[in-house]
């Protein structure tokens, strides 16, 4: 359950908690055109500081352009109010969550395009795939749903409408007591987990599918992707068969909310030798050193609240 916190911004005010509510005929509610992000604060010895903020408040106008909405606030205006909710909010670290909508007006399929609103929330959010999957690994299975491809729901952007696809997939998993989904595009090719992109590990070398393949630009993912080449690694975006996961010596996932998440299984294959495999503790003692700002080389990366 959310635990609510005292402000959310609306619009360029701060409004409190309960009192942030849209009209029931808000029609991104019935059509699902939206864009959204998820971002996250977390606690440093010199207080909140947030991860590649301005990166994820650029991914948002990216998403915003797809879907022909002209964000009515620049970048430094939305940096600023996300700096600022997090302060008054009083929290040591938490999830950050810009969302632009259509406001109340028209309702149809064709939207009143110029009705964009706009809202930031934050609220604590722990682990994402639970301490098990942390600790041992997340059991994943090919989902029968096919990843959003780039003729119907473009993966590129972050659109609210878009999630019915990953909400289908992590259902099904969840329903057959998996942790989470892999979602694989129409030529069987692995894209990402329902809300979170997938590495490989294979000989100490890293592999991740491309954008091409129907996955969000993980900020996290491209994260990893400069930290694991900073540490001498191979990283290899390309084009993943599905059958290829099942004899990978490591996998992990990695998103804001997910964070790094070592997979444990796929389809009842093991991987490696199960648990935290060396490379994916390797990148995630890292990570957690990064965020937490204890590491200067990432200094960049990190926005102080
Ligand atoms: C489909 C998808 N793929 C990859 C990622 C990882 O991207 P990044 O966070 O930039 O590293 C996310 C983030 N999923 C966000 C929303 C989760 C949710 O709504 O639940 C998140 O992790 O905040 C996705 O939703």
């Amino acid at each position: 359950p959310l635990t609510p916190t005292p402000f959310i911004w609306m619009d360029g005010e701060l409004v409190p908690w309960d009192d942030a509510k849209v009209h029931v005929l808000t029609p991104s509610l019935h059509y699902g055109w939206g864009v959204y992000e998820g971002i996250r604060a977390y606690a440093t010895d010199s207080g909140p500081a947030v991860f590649r903020l301005r990166e994820h408040i650029a991914r948002l106008r990216d998403s915003a352009r797809v879907y022909l909405m002209e964000l009515p606030w620049t970048d430094e205006e939305l940096i600023s109010a996300v700096l600022e909710l997090v302060r008054i909010n009083g929290h040591e670290s938490c999830y950050i969550r810009p969302i632009a909508y259509l406001g109340y007006g028209e309702m149809g399929v064709a939207p009143q395009l110029d009705a964009v609103k706009m809202s930031i929330a934050v609220w604590p959010w722990g682990s994402y795939l639970g301490d098990k999957a942390e600790a041992e690994g997340c059991r994943l299975i090919v989902s029968n749903w096919q990843r959003n491809s780039h003729q119907t729901v473009p993966p590129l952007a972050k659109a609210t409408g878009a999630y019915v696809n990953s909400a289908l997939a992590k259902v099904g998993a969840l329903r057959a007591g998996y942790d989470d989904a892999l979602m694989l595009t129409a030529t069987g090719h692995v894209a990402e987990a329902s809300a979170a992109n997938l590495f490989l590990v294979r000989d100490g070398a890293l592999v991740t599918p491309p954008v091409s393949d129907g996955v969000l630009p993980g900020i996290t993912r491209d994260s990893v992707i400069t930290m694991a080449r900073d540490l001498g690694l191979q990283v290899t975006e390309r084009s993943i068969p599905r059958s290829e996961v099942y004899i990978a010596d490591e996998a992990f996932l990695t998103g804001t909310a997910a964070e790094i998440v070592p997979v444990a299984s796929v389809d009842e294959r093991p991987l490696g030798a199960g648990g935290v495999g060396p490379v994916t503790k390797q990148l995630r003692d890292l990570f957690r050193d990064v965020v937490g700002g204890r590491h200067d080389g990432y200094a960049r990366w990190l926005e102080r609240a």
